[in-house]
């Protein structure tokens, strides 16, 4: 998926895989090629019936498929490349422009902080911190409007904020599947189609404990549980209903961030908190990314 000119709202930013979330969509995109003005606006791709062979595979596969390429999208973006076909290519591709992001986070001092590291590496006006706790419903919704009303625009939601507490468990719940069904509904509400949106993706954190058990995370397993489930219905009825707004949920297993920490915190683990052993022996046996 190209990401040029995208606008992407990623909670639980100020860290860990947020963090790098944020990081690889800046990193992609191009800036406006010197002496080219704006292209052609696209034509509304949902509205147009996929080639043969391509039904069922998406409007970007059907676009793919008119170009005459199966590979994916292009890694650097054509205006800036000698064009072969310029006819075929250029009217079907928006302007290239770099991504912007939005980092919300409850903690502001990391948020801050990962802000104006992110500033130094690209250019500070593409990213945008804002405090957010993602359990407090106006927080939330006032940061989507803020976003907007700072980008103009929204293309992409990341429901990535998460916590391990199985001590309060309460909690895990509203932060690991409230908010996310919450930033899903917001994430449709401001890109659906049908309420005057231009369509998006909707990427939703889930875990490999969302996928099986994980005897001492009861939890924080069910709600990874939740995550997938209503992911997957609210895609279905998204492709139904025609939002155009692709909805995934990824099922990372154990990355190197500051969640793990929480493994060694009684406040943590409250009554499993002497198991933590075996959860380390977990941890070596399935390894930790980076
Ligand atoms: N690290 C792993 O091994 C792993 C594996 C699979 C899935 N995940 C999931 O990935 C997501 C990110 O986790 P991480 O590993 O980067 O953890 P992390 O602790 O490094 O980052 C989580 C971020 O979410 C923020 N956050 C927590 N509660 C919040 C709230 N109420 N409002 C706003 N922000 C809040 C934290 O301040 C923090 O910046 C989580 O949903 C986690 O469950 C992590
Ligand atoms: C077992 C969960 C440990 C919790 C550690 C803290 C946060 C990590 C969160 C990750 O989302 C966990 C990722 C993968 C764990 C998945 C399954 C573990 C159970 C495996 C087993 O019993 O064999």
């Amino acid at each position: 998926m190209h990401v040029n000119g995208k606008v992407a709202l990623v909670t639980g930013g100020a860290q860990g895989i947020g963090r790098a979330f944020a990081q690889a969509l800046l990193g992609k995109g191009a800036k406006v090629s010197p002496g080219r003005g704006p292209l052609p606006s696209p034509p509304p791709p949902a509205r147009l019936a996929p080639p043969a062979g391509t039904r069922g595979r998406g409007v970007a596969a059907a676009r793919r498929a008119r170009l005459g390429g199966g590979a994916g999208p292009p890694a650097v973006c054509p205006a800036v490349l000698p064009s072969v076909r310029p006819a075929l290519i250029l009217p079907s591709l928006p302007p290239c422009l770099p991504a912007q992001v939005a980092l919300l986070d409850r903690n502001s001092e990391a948020g801050q902080e990962s802000k104006a590291a992110l500033a130094e590496q690209f250019e500070a006006q593409r990213t945008l911190f804002i405090q957010c706790d993602v359990t407090d419903q106006e927080q939330l919704k006032g940061a989507f409007k803020k976003v907007i009303e700072h980008f103009g625009r929204l293309d992409i939601v990341v429901n990535n904020a998460g916590v391990n507490n199985e001590k309060d468990w309460e909690s895990t719940i509203q932060i690991n599947l409230t908010s996310v069904i919450r930033g899903t509904y917001l994430g449709l509400e401001y890109m659906g189609k049908g309420n005057g949106g231009n369509g998006g993706v909707i990427i939703n954190i889930s875990s490999l404990a969302g996928l099986m058990p994980a005897a001492f995370q009861p939890v924080y397993c069910a709600t990874k549980h939740g995550v997938i489930g209503f992911t997957r219905s609210i895609a279905l009825a998204a492709n139904i209903e025609n939002y155009g707004v692709r909805l995934n949920t990824i099922c990372p297993g154990f990355v190197n961030t500051p969640i793990l920490q929480s493994i060694d915190k009684e406040e943590n683990m409250g009554q499993y908190y002497s198991y933590k052993d075996e959860i380390k022996n977990m941890m070596q046996f399935y390894g930790v990314m980076e």
